[in-house]
C-alpha cells in the first residue's frame, strides 16, 4: 500500500524506537521528566521563545493556545480554511467559548488590511477580538507557504491593537526548509506557536507549543484541565528529540517527491494540479476527468494507493519520509493507466 493520505502516517524510525527504549523518564506532572524537559528546551531555543511545552497532538496544542489567550465571549480572527476552524471539531467554541471570525485567504495568507478591518471596536454591542491565528504552511491551501512579509504585517497590526498572535505551525519546518528562512524568524512574528513532531518530522506522537514563560505556565494548567497531564512520557518525547535533531533537513526530499508527483499528475489528461506545490502537498482536481474525488480515491485504493478528498473534485496527496521516489514513480505509472 502506498500511503499518501497524510504526513501523519509516518512510522517512527529505528533510531526513534531505540531512543524511546533508552529514554530517562520522570513524572511530567511534577515537571520532572528529563527527556521531555530536554525536548522542550531544544524546541524553545530553535524557535527563539522563552519556554515550550510538549503536547500529545497539534489539535490540543492549538486549543490550549486559544484557551490560554482568550476569555469566553471573545472573537478569534482566522483564515476560513484554517485547521483550527475547519478540522478541530468546533472546539474553540465548545471549550474556549469564543466565536471564529473567518477571512478568506489567498493561498492561505489573510489580507492584513482585512485583518485590521475585522478587529472589533470598543462597542457594548460587539465582542472583543481576543486573538489572531495564522497557519504556515497552510494545509488546505495545499501546503502553501505564507510569506514572511505577510506574517510581519499582520503581527504589526496585532501589536498596534495590543492583540496576541498564535501560529499553527504544524508544518512550519517544511516552510523553513523550502525558503531557507529560519523557524526562529517565522516565530518572531507570532506570540505563540504550535508545531508538529508527528508529521513530516516523523515522530510517532506529539507537538510543541511555545511562547513566554508566563504563557506556558498558564498553558500547562489548561493541558492538565484537558487531562493532558503526562507522566513518564519521555518515552514518546525521545522520538521527538530525534525528529527535531535529525529529520528537519530531509523535508526537502518530501518537497522533491511532491514536485515529481505534481509534474507527472499534471500531464495526465483530465487531471489538473490546483496548488503551487510549495512543499509536500499536491492537490489534484478531477473534474475534467469526469470523476468525483471520492470515486477517484476508490479507484486508487484498488491500485493500493491511498489519498484523501479535500473537496468534491479535489484529491490531496501528501508526501513524507515513508514514501520512496520509486513508489512515486509507481503511483504515476498506475494513475496514467487509470484515467
Ligand atoms: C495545519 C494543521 N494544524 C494542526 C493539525 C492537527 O494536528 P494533530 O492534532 O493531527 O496532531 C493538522 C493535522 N492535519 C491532518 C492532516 O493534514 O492529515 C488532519 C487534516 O487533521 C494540520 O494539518
Amino acid at each position: 500500500m502506498i500511503d499518501l493520505r497524510s504526513d501523519t502516517v509516518t512510522k517512527p524510525t529505528k533510531e526513534m524506537r531505540q531512543a524511546a527504549f533508552d529514554a530517562i523518564v520522570g513524572d511530567d506532572v511534577y515537571i520532572e521528566d528529563p527527556t521531555i524537559l530536554e525536548l522542550e528546551a531544544l524546541a524553545a531555543k530553535k524557535l527563539g521563545k522563552d519556554a515550550a511545552m510538549f503536547v500529545p497532538s497539534g489539535t490540543q496544542g492549538n486549543q490550549i493556545a486559544v484557551l490560554t489567550h482568550c476569555v469566553s465571549g471573545q472573537e478569534v480572527i482566522l483564515e476560513a480554511d484554517s485547521h483550527i476552524y475547519f478540522y478541530e471539531g468546533g472546539t474553540i467554541a465548545a471549550f474556549a467559548g469564543v466565536q471564529p471570525r473567518t477571512l478568506k485567504g489567498n493561498h492561505g495568507a489573510m489580507n492584513p488590511l482585512e485583518v485590521e478591518a475585522a478587529i472589533r471596536v470598543d462597542d457594548i454591542h460587539q465582542p472583543e477580538t481576543g486573538l489572531i491565528c495564522l497557519e504556515n504552511t497552510h494545509n488546505r491551501a495545499g501546503g502553501a507557504i505564507v510569506p514572511l512579509e505577510n506574517m510581519k504585517e499582520i503581527y504589526e497590526i496585532a501589536k498596534k491593537h495590543n492583540l496576541p498572535v498564535h501560529l499553527d505551525g504544524a508544518r512550519l519546518f517544511n516552510a523553513s526548509v523550502a525558503t531557507g528562512i529560519s523557524v526562529e524568524e517565522y516565530a518572531s512574528y507570532t506570540d505563540t506557536i504550535q508545531f508538529c513532531l508527528s508529521k513530516g518530522l516523523g515522530a510517532p506522537v506529539g507537538s510543541i507549543i511555545a511562547g513566554t514563560k508566563e504563557f506556558i505556565v498558564k498553558a500547562r494548567k489548561w493541558r492538565k484541565r484537558l487531562g493532558g497531564g503526562l507522566r513518564q512520557a519521555g518515552i514518546i518525547a525521545a522520538p521527538g528529540l530525534v525528529a527535531l535533531n535529525k529529520m528537519v533537513d530531509r523535508l526537502a526530499d518530501d518537497h522533491e517527491k511532491a514536485a515529481i508527483l505534481a509534474s507527472g499528475l499534471g500531464s495526465v489528461k483530465g487531471l489538473e494540479i490546483e496548488n503551487k506545490v510549495d512543499t509536500n502537498i499536491v492537490l489534484v482536481n478531477t473534474k475534467e476527468a469526469g470523476i468525483f474525488a471520492d470515486q477517484f480515491i476508490e479507484k486508487l485504493k484498488e491500485e493500493e494507493i491511498l489519498a484523501v478528498a479535500f473537496g468534491p473534485y479535489t484529491v490531496r496527496f501528501t508526501t513524507h519520509y515513508d514514501v520512496t521516489n520509486q513508489e512515486i514513480k509507481q503511483v504515476l505509472e498506475k494513475i496514467s493507466k487509470l484515467i
